[in-house]
């Protein structure tokens, strides 16, 4: 570890917060933030682009073999680079939102983009955020913390998002998504969204955004004073 830095993992369903607390941590302790979904939607974006099949596991392998996928650190996060192509905003489309759990799914997929994250991970210092990270990317995270809130506070948050981005929203349709998404995460084979035993968990229904952040530093605090 370097001296005086750790990893931090956060996980959960959709749209429990994850991206947004973990920006505030990463900002805080001026350490890396690694939104791990990205990676994942921009080889979705990739396949649907090129007519690749989201169920050949083969065939979504050798094209993510073929693939460069970068997230740089920018004011407001991370933008995802997809074959040095800027793709942040592309990967956020309704499409790939609906086929990124299919992609996801796939073990060898899996297997390429765990090696990925983890080598962004060697030197500490890091928040990344996922549905596997306490589990399979960073099992010896120092932190690790698993985010939910019930699907009915989470689509209302994504709702309201949409509404002050002046996307078209309907409340229902994203409950149905979220439901969706969150079914395949947790029962596919292939590391399973699931919460890592020695994860701290945080329903963050009733809390705000500052609350959670909070808590979340006050854990990496009490590691980092150990
Ligand atoms: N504790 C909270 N209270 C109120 N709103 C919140 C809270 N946490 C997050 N939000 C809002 O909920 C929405 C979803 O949060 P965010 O995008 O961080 O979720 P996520 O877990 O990263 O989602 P996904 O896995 O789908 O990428 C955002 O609009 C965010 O501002
Ligand atoms: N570590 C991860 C991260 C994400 N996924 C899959 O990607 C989808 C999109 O993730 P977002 O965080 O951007 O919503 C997610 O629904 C998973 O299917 C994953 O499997 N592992």
């Amino acid at each position: 570890m370097e001296e005086g830095k750790i990893a931090i993992a956060i996980d959960g369903p959709a749209a429990a917060g994850k991206s947004t607390v973990a920006k505030l941590v990463a900002k805080k302790l001026t350490y890396i933030y690694v939104d791990t979904g990205a990676m994942y939607r921009a080889l979705t974006l990739k396949a649907i682009k090129q007519h690749v099949s989201l169920e050949s596991e083969a065939d979504l392998a050798a094209l993510l073999t073929s693939t460069t996928i970068e997230l740089k650190q920018s004011e407001n996060g991370q933008k995802v680079y997809l074959d040095q192509q800027d793709v942040t905003v592309d990967i956020r489309s309704l499409e790939v939102t609906n086929n990124v759990s299919y992609v996801a799914k796939h073990a060898s997929v899996r297997k390429d983009m765990v090696k990925r994250q983890q080598a962004l991970t060697e030197k500490r210092g890091v928040v990344m955020d996922g549905r596997d990270i306490g589990t399979h990317v960073i099992p010896d995270a120092e932190v690790k913390i698993f985010l939910h809130a019930t699907v009915e506070e989470r689509a209302k948050r994504r709702h309201e998002e949409n509404i002050s981005k002046g996307f078209n929203s309907n409340i229902e349709e994203l409950k149905e998504e979220i439901k969706q998404r969150d079914l395949i995460d947790t029962k596919r084979e292939s590391a399973p969204l699931i919460k890592a035993e020695d994860a701290v968990e945080i329903d963050t229904t009733s809390l705000s955004i500052d609350d959670v952040a909070r808590q979340i530093l006050s854990e990496a605090l009490n590691v980092l004073k150990s």
